[in-house]
């Protein structure tokens, strides 16, 4: 007996594969292929076998086989199509160039890289040490786990631990002068760790101001709801600098209940306060356990102290934990681990607790900064 084969209107399958396939998001990018110009040919047989070719931006696309899984699922859901193959090509450097210029012209909607609804939300402490980057990386990867989408630039330049936090080792993709964030456990970084090794560099003022201010022009950060800075210790410089480039960016301080810390941290927070920068509120790090009085290794109430000079809110106080620092290590942020304590707890609450509309900037004088 002959078995009759399907087969199937090619035209017709062909322009709905290129559709499905089109809409597909690159990873890296957060746009649809198809705008991207990153679909090459599509030869659909008459079986209904399926060819198709993406171009990646670089041959050593790290996403490469996320991305051909993705493509490959949404062709296969197109009537008609009976199998799929994905074929990688490398875009020829003219196609770079001009995906280049799209995306710098494409930063969001806003005046930078990261979109126009973006708050922005510096973290800033006086002394190194007390968990500011191990805050940052909690807070960012809560809301992303809320479904919220969250950058990090870390310009902690000294201490730059965000790529070790989120278990990221490899070099941004870069085009022409334009650098893509890596995205680890759903947040978006760049930081100078990525452009270093090892070797300490003397980073000096101006260099500092100027990777700050590339780190927001020359990154494709695509749509975010908020970017967070892990500013370096100190006494807030740089967050005057952050102010000069994003008069809306406010600022969350973080100290340890320790006098010492407390003391160095209001002058972190003071000098933004001074130059009209919103001071979202204090993290206290490190703080003891509720019910143990010897758990209280940096004292108590520095935190509390410190809310009250800088009259800002206390957003939470999260305790010693061996599972914050551990996750670190492992570089997988301790509030998506899946190991629930006191501290992972605070950091979710905390999260929740960071007002992100928006500061207005009607009425206030703005601080010239060169940068
Ligand atoms: N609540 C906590 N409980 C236990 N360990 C913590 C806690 N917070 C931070 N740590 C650990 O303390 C160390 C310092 O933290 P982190 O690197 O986040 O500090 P930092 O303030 O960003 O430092 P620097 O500014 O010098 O880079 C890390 O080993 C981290 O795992």
């Amino acid at each position: 007996m002959l078995r009759r084969r399907t087969v199937i209107d090619v035209d017709a399958v062909r322009a709905a594969v290129q559709s499905a396939a089109g809409q597909v998001e690159d990873p890296e990018i957060h746009q649809p292929l198809a705008e991207l110009g990153m679909l090459g040919d599509v030869r659909v047989s008459r079986t209904g076998h399926t060819r198709i070719q993406v171009r990646l931006t670089t041959a050593a696309c790290p996403l490469k086989t996320d991305l051909g899984a993705a493509v490959a699922t949404a062709v296969r859901s197109v009537p008609g199509v009976s199998t799929v193959e994905v074929d990688f090509d490398v875009m020829p450097p003219h196609q770079r160039m001009r995906l280049a210029g799209q995306l710098r012209s494409h930063t969001g909607d806003g005046p930078r890289g990261y979109g126009s609804r973006a708050s922005v939300v510096a973290v800033a402490s006086g002394k190194g040490g007390v968990g500011k980057s191990t805050i940052t990386a909690n807070l960012a990867a809560s809301l992303a786990a809320d479904g919220q989408r969250v950058g990090i630039l870390d310009a902690d330049v000294w201490g730059h631990s965000i790529p070790q936090l989120f278990g990221v080792d490899r070099p941004p993709v870069a085009m022409n002068g334009m650098m893509l964030p890596i995205e680890a456990h759903g947040v978006r970084l760049m930081s100078t760790g990525f452009f270093v090794d090892d070797e300490p560099i003397v980073w000096r003022g101006p260099m500092l101001d100027k990777a700050l201010q590339q780190f927001f022009d020359d990154v494709y950060w695509g749509e975010l709801d908020v970017l967070f800075v892990d500013l370096p210790p100190g006494t807030g410089d740089v967050a005057l600098t952050l102010l000069g480039l994003v008069p809306h960016a406010q600022l969350v301080v973080v100290t340890t209940p320790q006098l010492a810390a407390q003391r160095v941290a209001y002058r972190a927070g003071r000098m933004a306060a001074d130059a009209r920068m919103r001071i979202a509120g204090v993290v206290e790090n490190m703080s003891a356990a509720e019910s143990s009085a010897e758990s209280a290794v940096f004292g108590t109430g520095g935190g509390a102290r410190l809310a009250e000079q800088l009259a800002t809110p206390l957003l939470g106080r999260v305790p010693l934990d061996v599972i914050l620092r551990r996750s670190g290590d492992a570089g997988v942020p301790a509030v998506i681990g899946g190991e629930e304590s006191a501290a992972t707890g605070e950091l979710g609450r905390i999260a929740g607790a960071i007002d992100l509309h928006r500061p207005t900037l009607v009425g206030r004088h703005l601080p010239i900064i060169p940068t």
